[in-house]
């Protein structure tokens, strides 16, 4: 985490101290918040701070997964998605369990997406960013495009008959109503375009979070499905895990980071790898604790 260089040798034996003494990570990020740390930055360097104290000398030197998630505080709970068996039925596809992982609960699945499907959103979100760009005569053209690393467009929930078949799949696939879903995001990156490690919740300590949580409350989980292959790069990492998904056309991965008593899982920090070679599209599926908006 290159960001710690950041964090002053007198903040950093301060938390060393706290966390010695037994505060909890939240008592720590909410002292830094009202020191004007960014809510994202104080949640990580936290966490990561943590995670990494020292365990007494008898046991391994690094800790184990389930010490590691024991340190959160998090409490996990009966995962949503299919917690046992190799392959998930769909009213319309078998989706395949190709790796799990409890603490948090990470999964990676394929088949959740026919190829013709892959194609047929990557059509119809390139005609919505061709439109976009033209209607909107402040966004200036291709030279803010070229500055991002990624760019995107969104499907309502049912937007359309195919939307609507994908969204009632996934639905089914994660256990959770179409109604609390939020409608299917599409980005691309081209070489070079990454997505920084970053939580997918909105932080309960961020002030700007109060906006988001009033309508469907908090994000409760992730699906982030490949829509292509990608020659080189573009995996999506988990650092805390030591976690590297490479996308593969029809694929997914899927993680779990809010539970009943509205805790959030700082183990479920996420990026895309830059890309190498090629370009990446993703179609990105978050859900909510109650329904959203549609
Ligand atoms: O690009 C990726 O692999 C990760 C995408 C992601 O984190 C998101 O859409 O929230
Ligand atoms: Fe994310």
């Amino acid at each position: 985490m290159d960001k710690i260089a950041e964090l002053s040798p007198e903040w950093q034996s301060w938390l060393q101290d706290n966390l010695a003494r037994g505060c909890t990570p939240q008592s720590l990020v909410e002292v830094m918040v009202s020191h004007q740390f960014e809510p994202m930055f104080a949640n990580a360097i936290v966490f990561h701070f943590s995670a990494l104290r020292q365990v007494p000398a008898a046991q391994a030197s690094e800790p184990s997964a389930g010490q590691r998630a024991a340190q959160t505080g998090y409490q996990y709970e009966a995962p949503r998605l299919a917690p046992a068996g190799n392959t998930i039925q769909t009213h319309d596809l078998t989706v395949r369990v190709v790796t799990r992982i409890n603490k948090p609960y990470v999964v990676v699945l394929e088949n959740v997406l026919t190829a013709e499907e892959c194609d047929e959103m990557i059509r119809l979100s390139s005609d919505k960013l061709k439109r976009s760009m033209t209607v909107d005569p402040k966004t200036g053209g291709d030279a803010v495009i070229a500055d991002r690393t990624s760019y995107g467009a969104f499907f309502a929930i049912n937007e359309n008959p195919l939307i609507a078949n994908i969204d009632r799949r996934l639905a089914e696939l994660m256990s959770w109503p179409v109604e609390n879903g939020e409608g299917i995001q599409i980005l691309n990156y081209k070489v070079g375009g990454e997505y920084k490690p970053h939580f997918d919740y909105f932080p309960p300590s961020d002030e700007g979070s109060k906006v988001h949580l009033g309508q469907g409350g908090q994000r409760i989980s992730t699906l982030v499905m490949y829509l292509n292959d990608v020659p080189a790069g573009g995996e999506t990492i988990f650092p805390e895990l030591g976690l590297a998904v490479a996308p593969k056309k029809g694929s997914a991965v899927y993680f779990e980071y809010c539970n009943s008593l509205d805790q959030v899982d700082p183990l479920t920090l996420h990026g895309g790898n830059p890309v190498i070679e090629g370009e990446k599209w993703i179609a990105t599926k978050w859900l909510r604790q109650h329904r959203y908006g549609g």
